[in-house]
């Protein structure tokens, strides 16, 4: 059987920049933020090399945490409350050896230990575990923000509205583990956008992660353990009225190995409604999109009419372009 449009093994279409070391506003800074949004206004995705994940923290997480959590049984893993984007994400038909956990998140104080008392309660509730999630998420938090704000500055976003943004995210961990597909498959999760602003997604060995270009053609990503890709979802897209494209991707191992990733997603807080911010509308760019309740919206993708979509957010909140 003929491989299924291979990804070109080159990261030629997307950008990777160092930010390790970077403060703001200094010359370096101004210089990452200019190659950071040129690659998120083409493409909604940046590689970034960072320190914020040690290789120490990495051992510990691909090591020793991920594995004991999915090794645990099924239906303990499933005691993990769960809703359409929470708790444990089982198979499911687009995706039929992924399985996945959120499992800290800022709205709840950060906590994973609610976490490690359902998964563990007999044992110590494995504070190992929640100390690893939680210093995961910590150092990831300032590389998201980071990254975050530089693409809003220099689409020129002012320091107040970038100010109320972030502070109208919440910030979660989420782990996933996808396992050798029975049937023999490498697609491992069709091509989608996030619901989310951002997503640092961390590779471990194995390689998986595609982006697709301008051209139709999809970009694979290597895992490097000093760096990450950062993806633009579809909240970023509404947030900065299309100038950022959410990142059409997908998971693809064509060595159909076990493969672990983690990521670390930002998500409108409950209850909110996200629009455009005002500085990136105009007489020049008018609004792409109406507001965008974010409740309503997930309930639309997952359990509505834009499960069939292709582009669920065009379909809720879209403004209708013209004839
Ligand atoms: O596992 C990965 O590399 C990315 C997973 C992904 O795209 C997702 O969970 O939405
Ligand atoms: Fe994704």
């Amino acid at each position: 059987m003929a491989p299924i449009d291979d990804a070109k093994q080159c990261l030629s279409g997307i950008s990777r920049v160092d930010l390790r070391g970077i403060e703001p506003s200094s010359k370096e800074w101004e210089e990452a933020r200019a190659v950071v949004a040129a690659s998120m206004e083409a493409l909604g995705a940046v590689l970034v090399v960072q320190d914020a994940l040690s290789p120490d923290l990495r051992q510990a997480l691909f090591g020793h945490a991920m594995p004991e959590l999915f090794a645990l049984p099924l239906n303990v893993k499933q005691s993990l409350v769960s809703g359409h984007i929470n708790g444990y994400v089982g198979p499911r038909p687009s995706a039929p050896s992924y399985e996945s956990v959120r499992a800290w998140e800022t709205t709840n104080g950060g906590a994973v230990r609610n976490v490690g008392d359902v998964l563990w309660p007999h044992d110590g509730n494995n504070p190992a575990f929640c100390d690893t999630v939680s210093a995961f998420a910590t150092n990831m938090l300032g590389l998201q923000r980071k990254v975050g704000t530089m693409v809003l500055e220099s689409l020129g976003v002012g320091q107040g509205s970038l100010g109320s943004h972030l502070d109208s995210l919440n910030y979660s961990v989420r782990l996933s583990h996808y396992g050798v597909s029975e049937a023999g498959d490498a697609m491992l999760m069709k091509s989608h956008r996030d619901p989310t602003v951002l997503s640092v997604v961390v590779q471990h060995d194995v390689e998986g992660l595609e982006v697709q270009a301008q051209d139709g053609s999809w970009l694979a990503v290597a895992p490097q353990p000093d760096t990450v890709a950062v993806i633009a979802g579809e909240l970023l897209a509404v947030v900065t009225n299309g100038r950022v494209p959410a990142c059409v991707h997908r998971v693809r191992a064509p060595s159909r190995r076990e493969r672990l990733s983690a990521q670390f997603v930002s998500v409108p807080k409950d209850g909110f409604t996200v629009q455009p911010l005002d500085e990136l509308v105009d007489a020049d760019h008018p609004p792409r999109y109406n507001p965008c309740d974010f409740d309503g919206y997930v309930q639309f993708r997952y359990a509505g009419e834009g499960r069939k979509l292709s582009d669920p957010l065009e379909a809720f909140c879209g403004v209708a372009k013209g004839p």
